[in-house]
């Protein structure tokens, strides 16, 4: 394998050096998040009390890639020469550092043989609820505008008070889902899951809709109208609200309840209607039992990550209406820009000199955006798929 630490990546023609990669292989997709020095940096590196130089400037970047194309992410990986950064080589003795990198998720199982029969590289496993609970302790505490409420289309960055985060319920949404109490660092419980998550809103919505991407199925419900396929309250009372219990005639009795209608079949009813009731049943049913569980610990923040939600605005109104309406407003649903790394975040800082406090995230600097994985005709696997994310400008100091 070749040794040259200068690399380019992303089209930019500026060389730039990369250290550390780590990976969280999903049972749906792979995320990626690497160190990459700055080059030819103006910024002064960080100092410590005395003025000595300590760490390093660079960016944080973040990619992901579908699991079932794990060969695009090896080639990514062997294109861009991410494996050849060994910590910052002035201070360390690398070589240890090449022959392996940190993973977390069930493919740090699943394909370790392929790593390194491919990559010549071994996986060294990280526990996957750990990661996510560091991954989402460290950008809820050192990203600036990293964390979001969502209701009614209206986006508000909430203002973490590092004395008052704990406890929260993290709700981790990926092919499956992980509720788990946090209680600070590295101190938490998984304290319930559902097989009902993102990997069933994308597998009956490829069987039902016939959609080719994840993508497209998500822009297909945008489109939609849940009422022509779920049962209403209205639909059951005559067009009524059932006020006693709260139930107003708008509220879904049934989901998908007007399917068991006789004289339908699937080609009678729209793909961006089925869409749209699935996304709805799905994200409506974590959101309830996240405020359960809530209510279980007493817990007023309820914290969603995984790559389901994708930042998507009726994903997000739904889980965050689910809440507020079971809950009577006293449980706040929050959400993350970088939802979908926690894990990665996780394994990244498991690197024996990146623990959170090495980490210093200066500023959010948005990167050109890729076009995503699926819809995309151009789609280059030695880009990889930069959709909706960012790299983020930070300093690393040593331990
Ligand atoms: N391009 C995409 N292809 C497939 N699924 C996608 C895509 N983008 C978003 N998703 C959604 O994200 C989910 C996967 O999220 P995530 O990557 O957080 O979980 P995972 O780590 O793969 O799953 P698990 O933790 O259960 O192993 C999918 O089930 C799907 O709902
Ligand atoms: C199995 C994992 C942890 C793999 O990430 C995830 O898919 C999950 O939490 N599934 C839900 C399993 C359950 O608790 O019913």
């Amino acid at each position: 394998m070749e040794h040259n630490r200068e690399v380019e990546i992303d089209g930019n023609s500026n060389p730039i050096q990369i250290s550390r990669l780590a990976l969280d292989i999903g049972g749906s997709l792979i995320k990626l998040v690497y160190f990459s020095r700055n080059s030819g940096d103006d910024e002064d590196p960080p100092k410590d009390k005395v003025g000595v130089s300590n760490g390093v400037n660079g960016r944080l970047h973040f990619a992901k890639f579908e699991t079932a194309k794990i060969n695009d992410c090896l080639q990514f990986i062997s294109a861009n020469k991410l494996l050849l950064g060994g910590g910052f080589q002035h201070q360390e003795n690398c070589t240890n550092d090449r022959s392996f990198i940190k993973a977390t998720g069930g493919g740090s199982y699943k394909f370790s043989e392929l790593f390194k029969e491919k990559l010549g590289i071994s996986l060294e496993k990280e526990d996957e609820m750990d990661c996510l609970v560091t991954g989402a302790n460290f950008l809820l505490k050192a990203v600036n505008q990293e964390a979001f409420t969502y209701l009614n289309g209206s986006k508000e960055f909430v203002q973490i008070d590092h004395n008052d985060l704990y406890p929260y319920l993290l709700v981790n949404i990926g092919s499956g889902v992980s509720m788990i109490k946090v209680d600070g660092d590295g101190n938490f419980e998984r304290v319930s899951g559902t097989s009902v998550g993102g990997g069933t809103f994308w597998g009956l919505g490829k069987l039902l809709t016939k959609c080719q991407s994840f993508d497209e199925l998500l822009e297909l419900s945008h489109r939609g109208d849940n009422r022509a396929i779920d049962t209403l309250v209205g639909d059951i009372y005559g067009g009524m609200d059932y006020s006693k219990i709260g139930l107003l005639s708008t509220t879904i009795a049934s989901s998908f309840g007007k399917a068991t209608s006789h004289n339908k079949d699937l080609e009678d009813y729209k793909p961006e209607d089925i869409s749209r009731s699935l996304l709805r049943m799905i994200s409506n049913n974590i959101g309830q039992i996240s405020y359960l569980n809530a209510l279980r610990f007493g817990l007023k923040r309820i914290i969603f990550g995984g790559f389901f939600i994708q930042s998507h605005s009726y994903t997000m109104d739904t889980i965050a209406v689910a809440v507020h309406f079971w809950s009577k407003g006293e449980a706040k649903a929050m959400f993350l820009r970088h939802e979908g790394f926690l894990g990665a975040l996780g394994a990244f800082m498991s690197y024996e000199m990146h623990s959170l406090d090495d980490l210093v995230v200066n500023q959010m600097m948005p990167l050109p955006v890729n076009a995503s994985l699926g819809t995309d005709t151009n789609y280059d696997p030695l880009k990889g798929d930069l959709n909706g994310t960012e790299s983020i400008q930070c300093s690393v100091y040593r331990a």
